[in-house]
């Protein structure tokens, strides 16, 4: 079996100008890569062009298991207004025609730290707790590929902490391709960590070292610090 998830571009116009260079794109298999890069670049075009949401362009290829299928988390949560937490987790499988598994689905909105919230729409929930609650119903698809898109801009610095520790433990196993604009929650959750920068004939991907210690690494660890310090001047160099 493959060790990676392969995307071959011979790169990607939109809109009439050159987004992504040519480039080969790797994504170890259950591992998290974090995509950094500046606003525009291409990092969501990326994910797209994975989830098939965009099409390859000629000559591209896209080198994944056979019938890998993808769970999708975004920056706003999508939760439907009308259905309680445990029909918003359990959409998915009902939406497929299926019957929800319920035990899973309870287990799952435990794990997030919702226990006791099932019954609540997402109007009475906080922000930071509708986010988890996109994490359970992403984690009740239990697809091998996990794409998100800043998943977790939008809540507070605690919560967003909070929500990465969740989240990579959760994720444990899976491929994640992971969207991000901090240079933190890259290192923090990473395994590969790559940077997109602007070049003449659409973006390229640059890869950035990441410590050594498993993932999720402490915020506090020195060898994070200075990472992330050392991304952020890549980052400012690039945009
Ligand atoms: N459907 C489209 N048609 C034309 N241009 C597009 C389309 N989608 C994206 N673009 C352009 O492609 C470029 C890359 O967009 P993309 O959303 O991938 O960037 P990004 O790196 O994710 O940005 P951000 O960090 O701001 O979310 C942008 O210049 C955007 O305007």
């Amino acid at each position: 079996m493959a060790s990676s998830i392969g995307l071959l571009l011979p790169g990607m116009r939109l809109g009439g100008r050159d987004v992504l260079g040519a480039a080969h794109f790797h994504f170890p298999i259950g591992r998290i890569t974090a995509l950094l890069g500046p606003s525009g670049v291409g990092k969501s075009t990326l994910l797209r062009l994975l989830a098939g949401l965009l099409p390859l362009p000629p000559g591209a290829r896209l080198d994944a298991p056979p019938g890998a299928r993808i769970a999708w988390m975004g920056q706003q949560d999508l939760l439907l207004p009308w259905l309680d937490l445990l029909g918003n987790v359990t959409l998915g499988a009902r939406l497929r025609g299926a019957r929800p598994d319920m035990a899973r689905a309870r287990a799952l909105i435990a794990e997030v730290g919702l226990k006791g919230h099932e019954a609540a729409r997402p109007a009475e929930l906080s922000g930071g707790m509708r986010q988890r609650a996109a994490l359970a119903r992403t984690l009740m698809e239990d697809r091998p590929l996990v794409l998100m898109d800043e998943p977790f801009s939008a809540v507070d610095a605690p919560t967003r902490h909070r929500l990465q520790t969740l989240a990579a433990t959760l994720l444990r196993g899976r491929t994640v391709v992971l969207v991000t604009h901090d240079p933190l929650e890259a290192l923090r959750l990473a395994d590969q960590v790559l940077v997109l920068r602007p070049a003449p004939g659409g973006a390229l991907p640059e890869a950035h070292p990441v410590p050594a210690a498993p993932v999720p690494r402490p915020a506090q660890d020195p060898a994070v610090m200075a990472a992330q310090a050392a991304l952020l001047e890549r980052l400012a160099e690039a945009a």
